[in-house]
């Protein structure tokens, strides 16, 4: 997979160069590029905003240097294939979420475009659909100051389904939110730590009944944290774990 970031704090993205992330990166499972959109401002002084039309506070990121800069991303993409998916972190986009993390990581070429300021002006959105299937993403119903924490978060939802990113896919299986329920919770030695026990039915190794412990674990956990989660699950899945074991 191909990851391209426009940002003008390129330095913000230095910790996609750790941990399992920096490790794809350096085994050419991801080829992320990070690009400073300043590199494609024409102006001496290499301005990127301006003040908004219609007035208002705060500055406008011009179109001009994004054009530049996603017209070099386009370029530089490989001839074949689906185009590449654009995604623009914005609080008036599509809330980021596990289905859209697994849709994301299927795709061949991402480009993440990091808006600062008041935002990006809105003839770029329109001008990348000719190269770009664009989509504006919001992380959450919160503000931020710009897209690059939008930009870290996204990358390592998506860059962990990577086939080969994480070692034991295994794990991608029982974590929260890839079933519809939160996860159960975890434990490990000591057996007794300030007085407290690990559950004595994952000292036992029956695993059926380690199985049920957990799963019970995720219906009680969702329903008392996110009983928006069990609103949205498919029947089957409440009943599911009674047949397998
Ligand atoms: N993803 C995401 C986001 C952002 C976000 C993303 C990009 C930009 C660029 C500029 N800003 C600042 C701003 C602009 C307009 N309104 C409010 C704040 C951003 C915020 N805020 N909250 C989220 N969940």
């Amino acid at each position: 997979m191909r990851i391209d970031v426009v940002t003008i704090f390129p330095e913000y993205l230095a910790a996609l160069d750790l941990s399992l992330i920096g490790k794809a990166r350096r085994d050419g499972l991801l080829d992320l590029r990070v690009r400073d959109l300043r590199e494609h401002a024409t102006d001496r002084h290499r301005t990127v905003d301006d003040t908004p039309y219609g007035g208002g506070a705060g500055m406008v990121m011009k179109p001009e240097p994004w054009g530049a800069a996603l017209s070099a991303v386009s370029a530089s993409a490989a001839p074949s294939g689906r185009r590449p998916l654009l995604i623009v972190p914005s609080p008036a986009g599509a809330v980021f979420d596990q289905a859209m993390a697994r849709e994301l990581a299927e795709r061949e070429h991402l480009v993440f475009a990091c808006g600062r300021y008041e935002g990006i002006d809105e003839r770029v959105l329109e001008w990348a659909a000719e190269d770009f299937e664009v989509r504006p993403v919001s992380l959450g119903d919160y503000v931020l100051n710009g897209g690059e924490v939008a930009v870290l978060a996204m990358v390592e939802a998506v860059g962990r389904l990577v086939p080969g990113v994480v070692g034991n896919p295994e794990s991608l299986v029982e974590e929260s939110h890839s079933d519809g329920l939160l996860e159960y919770p975890v434990y490990t030695k000591p057996a007794s730590w300030q007085g407290r026990e690990v559950p004595e039915v994952l000292l036992g190794g029956n695993h059926g009944k380690v199985a049920r412990f957990r799963r019970n674990e995720q219906l009680r956990r969702t329903a008392a944290r996110r009983p928006d989660l069990i609103l949205a699950l498919d029947p089957s899945t409440l009943n599911r774990h009674d047949r397998d074991t």
